[in-house]
């Protein structure tokens, strides 16, 4: 008979994942198998999306199999576009890590913890290889769980002599400005957020375009998170024809990204083309890095965070 999983809760993946030196160099490596294309060292199927048109929201399914790692995992993520009153999260979502040879299910955890922690770590390693050089100033447009993730790993990670805030309702970004821990300017207009930023997030719910080129500054590097469905915007065509275009995936971003499949745009590399040396990092140019999400990237994190759990135990 197969043993019980065991349940990580969200305090406890955050606690492990939080300051974890093993998870940008562990995904870079994922996201470099994966742009290699070699099937048997990185199995990951395209995101099935189940719409839940009644609830105006979504149920999505992330398997993945990193081979080179031995690591076979699932996300189940489900979100939803919510009135701007609701109580009821945006996103919410499990990750089952399973013994690959055995076939049984070791750890079922909290996967809404690994989602705000990855992304994050996604964006600072587009950040960290495409960003212009003398970066100063950073702005994040969108005050929920993935600006917060986002403040923590890039304060971490960068330093910044100005980090600006921008959301819909100016005391969501000024609840965001107490909740963090550090300085961060809050702005009430997204163009004036944006003028003079070399680095800007952007992790908004938008269906529109919230971001557009004419307030960009040339050679600034934006790490576009949000606007996850092929109908969805948050960058303009401006500047989804202007910049030079990186992906997590060019599966996933030709399917999911209404940036990319609305505006036209070509996509120029992905990321893990740039970690393998066989596409440049334009630096110079300006840059958009389209995320969408990999199951790879909850499967590397879910073995990271049960490791320590064990060692721990
Ligand atoms: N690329 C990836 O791997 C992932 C992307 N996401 C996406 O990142 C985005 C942010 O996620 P969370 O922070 O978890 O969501 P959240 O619900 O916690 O925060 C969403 C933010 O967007 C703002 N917002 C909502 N509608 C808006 C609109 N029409 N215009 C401008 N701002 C609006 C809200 O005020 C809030 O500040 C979402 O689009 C989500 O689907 C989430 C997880 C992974
Ligand atoms: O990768 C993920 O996880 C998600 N991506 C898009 C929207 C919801 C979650």
């Amino acid at each position: 008979m197969s043993n019980l999983p065991v349940l990580i809760s969200r305090e406890e993946v955050l606690r492990l994942l939080h300051n974890n030196s093993d998870l940008i160099p562990m995904l870079e490596s994922a996201m470099g198998m994966f742009s290699k294309r070699n099937s048997t060292e990185i199995i990951q199927p395209l995101r099935i999306t189940v719409p839940l048109q009644r609830y105006n929201g979504f149920l999505g399914l992330m398997p993945a199999y990193v081979v080179h790692e031995d690591i076979l995992a699932t996300k189940m993520v489900s979100f939803y576009q919510r009135d701007q009153d609701s109580l009821l999260p945006a996103h919410q979502a499990t990750v089952l890590l399973f013994d690959p040879e055995r076939g049984d299910v070791k750890a079922v955890m909290d996967g809404t913890a690994i989602t705000e922690k990855r992304t994050a770590a996604i964006s600072a390693i587009s950040t960290k290889l495409l960003m212009p050089p003398k970066a100063e100033v950073l702005c994040i447009l969108g005050s929920g769980g993935q600006a917060v993730s986002h403040y923590e790993i890039f304060t971490q990670m960068f330093f910044f002599k100005e980090i600006r805030v921008w959301s819909r309702r100016r005391e969501r970004a000024e609840q965001f400005a107490r909740a963090v821990h550090g300085p961060v300017t809050v702005f009430s207009s997204v163009k004036e957020a944006v003028e003079g930023s070399d680095v800007i997030i952007t992790v908004t719910m938008a269906k529109e375009p919230v971001l557009q080129g004419e307030w960009v500054k040339p050679g600034a590097h934006v790490a576009a998170v949000g606007a996850c469905r092929p109908d969805w915007r948050e960058l303009d065509d401006a500047l989804m024809r202007e910049a030079v275009v990186y992906v997590d995936s060019r599966e996933g971003a030709s399917n999911e990204s209404g940036d990319i499949i609305l505006s036209g745009a070509s996509i120029f590399a992905e990321l893990g083309e740039v970690i393998n040396g066989t596409k440049p990092a334009q630096c110079e140019k300006t840059t958009v890095f389209k995320s969408l999400g990999m199951g790879i990237q909850d499967a590397v994190s879910a073995k990271i965070v049960f490791d320590q759990w064990k060692s721990q135990q």
